[in-house]
């Protein structure tokens, strides 16, 4: 017999896995968002995890203390969402477009692909909000090693200027996203080594030398 004070309809939002649609597809509670992690030092392909054995997780916290900011947004309704509305008056984003990666939908994919691989910094934030599809981008902590953040529907992340980072697709080699920037965009990447870079140099002055020691084994 049903529970006297038991929720009907139940309802709940599901997680994005192609596995059986007769399965319940229950987001974890407890779930990080977004789920991060120190990679290995593996060669092999760039679109898989690359998580350390045992894994070790990066906290929403860790990545603050980055200058990583990050929201979990309602993706389907991103045109009229008034979260994002307040989020771009209050961060000054005047300007919005959308890209989508994938081998058939982004024009000179090959090239674009590796360049948004090649270790880098931007004069401005990059600010991506993830609308569909999934990717990874990878960013230094305080001691160069590597964090690997995943993006999924409804990530929204901002990397601050002069961070080094870079993206690559994960194995669904799918993503698209809205990119935000405050007026005129600057797309254009400065690849590793800039250190004497003034906006390099101002992040790591704000950034680096402020964050905790982490142990990585
Ligand atoms: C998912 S947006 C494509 C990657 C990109 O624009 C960039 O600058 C990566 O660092
Ligand atoms: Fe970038």
């Amino acid at each position: 017999m049903a529970a006297a004070n038991a929720v009907r309809p139940e309802a709940w939002y599901m997680d994005d896995s192609d596995a059986d649609q007769r399965l319940l597809h229950k987001l974890e509670p407890n779930q990080p968002r977004p789920e991060a992690w120190y990679m290995d030092d593996s060669d092999a392909d760039q679109r898989w995890s690359h998580k350390l054995e045992p894994n070790q997780p990066v906290s929403r916290e860790q990545l603050a203390e980055l200058g990583v900011v990050h929201w979990v947004l309602d993706a389907d309704k991103y045109e009229t969402d008034p979260e994002l509305q307040q989020i771009r008056k209050d961060r000054n984003y005047s300007y919005q477009d959308l890209i989508t990666v994938s081998p058939d939908k982004l024009p000179n994919y090959e090239v674009k692909i590796k360049s948004f691989f090649e270790e880098h910094i931007h004069t401005d934030e990059e600010i991506r909000y993830c609308l569909d599809g999934s990717g990874y981008f990878d960013v230094r902590d305080a001691n160069d090693k590597w964090i690997r953040i995943l993006v999924r529907k409804g990530d929204m992340i901002v990397l601050p200027a002069g961070m080094y980072h870079r993206f690559t697709l994960d194995e669904n080699n799918y993503i698209k996203a809205l990119r935000l920037f405050v007026g005129e965009p600057v797309w254009t990447p400065i690849n590793r080594p800039v250190d004497d870079h003034p906006i390099r140099k101002s992040y790591v002055d704000a950034f680096v030398h402020k964050a905790p020691a982490v142990s990585v084994n």
